[in-house]
């Protein structure tokens, strides 16, 4: 499985949703299209899975030497922004009925459900009718019923929403062991910190543009100018004096004698040491990098003329 955008675009009426996006997924990644409310996720999920079409540009999906405009049914294992299964059917019901519409029989259908219930710890209620459940237990079966068929690319929109930590961390598990199976993996998400730790490649965007792409490593290089210093005082200084230093943009403190300094971009490390070490003795020196969180913030804010957060 190969899936190549080039250049797309997608209007509604007067909104431009997305703006000459491209982005190319290998086999097996998992890949994050991340963005604040109204950036153009969704839309390009969308067009992804066929509900529209771009207005330009093109999207090209290659698997076993076929291609594709966008994902076949056959392949596709789709968890949309509006969720939908049948609220008075039981789990069990919901998902065999889903798994058979996809040409699974009915023992595989059985026994892909019972391993996904298992993991999810769902195994208890499975008779039980999907609207006496819990949001967050309602959402983790949206989830089983997106993957029972074993799909060779999985589209999750939102997968974390509606859950708390500790199922969110089960989110990651469940993402791990799709990519363990081979699948491919697309997923919107708002928690940074989930999404660190699992998307190969990310694609961040503000107003249906993109804004940052790569793997983690990649976005940090390119942010460069977020560069983040740990540092400790033998005694005592002055915060407002840290902060008037030329090598220092901001300067934040962490517990007594110990600050968390973001370079100014044109300012080296040496530089920084050199005009830290006029207030007083060093302890500790360690550079940090910026997390994703941090680093979304940052490019959010250098967008922000644009952006309505
Ligand atoms: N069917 C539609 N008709 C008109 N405008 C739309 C439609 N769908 C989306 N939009 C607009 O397109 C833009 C992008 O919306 P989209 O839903 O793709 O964003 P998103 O990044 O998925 O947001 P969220 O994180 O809130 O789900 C928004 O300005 C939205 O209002």
């Amino acid at each position: 499985m190969q899936l190549i955008v080039t250049a797309i675009n997608k209007a509604y009426s007067s909104v431009q949703a997305v703006k000459n996006v491209s982005f190319h997924i290998n086999s097996g990644e998992i890949f994050a299209l991340l963005g604040p409310n109204g950036a153009g996720k969704s839309s390009i999920i969308r067009m992804l899975v066929g509900m529209t079409k771009p207005d330009s540009g093109s999207i090209m999906i290659s698997y076993q030497s076929q291609h594709y405009d966008h994902v076949p049914r056959r392949l596709l294992g789709y968890l949309p922004e509006d969720r939908g299964l049948y609220p008075d059917k039981s789990i069990e019901k919901n998902l065999l009925y889903l798994a058979q519409l996809h040409g699974l029989s009915k023992n595989k259908a059985l026994s892909e459900m019972e391993y996904w219930l298992d993991v999810f710890e769902l195994t208890a209620r499975r008779h039980d009718e999907l609207k006496q459940l819990s949001k967050g237990n309602q959402q983790k079966v949206q989830l089983i019923a997106a993957v029972l068929h074993q799909p060779a690319l999985v589209i999750l929109d939102e997968p974390f929403s509606g859950l708390d930590p500790i199922n969110q961390e089960k989110v990651v598990l469940f993402l791990q062991q799709l990519k363990a199976k081979g699948m491919t993996v697309i997923l919107s998400a708002h928690q940074m910190a989930m999404v660190e730790k699992l998307a190969d490649h990310m694609l961040l965007m503000a107003q249906g543009q993109v804004v940052l792409a790569g793997t983690l490593q990649q976005i940090q290089q390119q942010s460069q100018n977020q560069r983040q210093m740990k540092v400790g005082f033998s005694s005592e200084v002055n915060l407002a004096q840290l902060e008037q230093l030329d090598a220092i943009v901001s300067v934040q403190q962490l517990q007594a004698r110990h600050y968390l300094l973001t370079l100014a971009e044109q300012a080296s490390v040496s530089d920084a040491l050199k005009q830290l070490l006029q207030y007083g003795e060093l302890t500790l020196v360690e550079m940090q990098s910026a997390d994703l969180h941090q680093l979304y913030l940052a490019a959010m804010a250098r967008h922000k003329p644009e952006v309505a957060l």
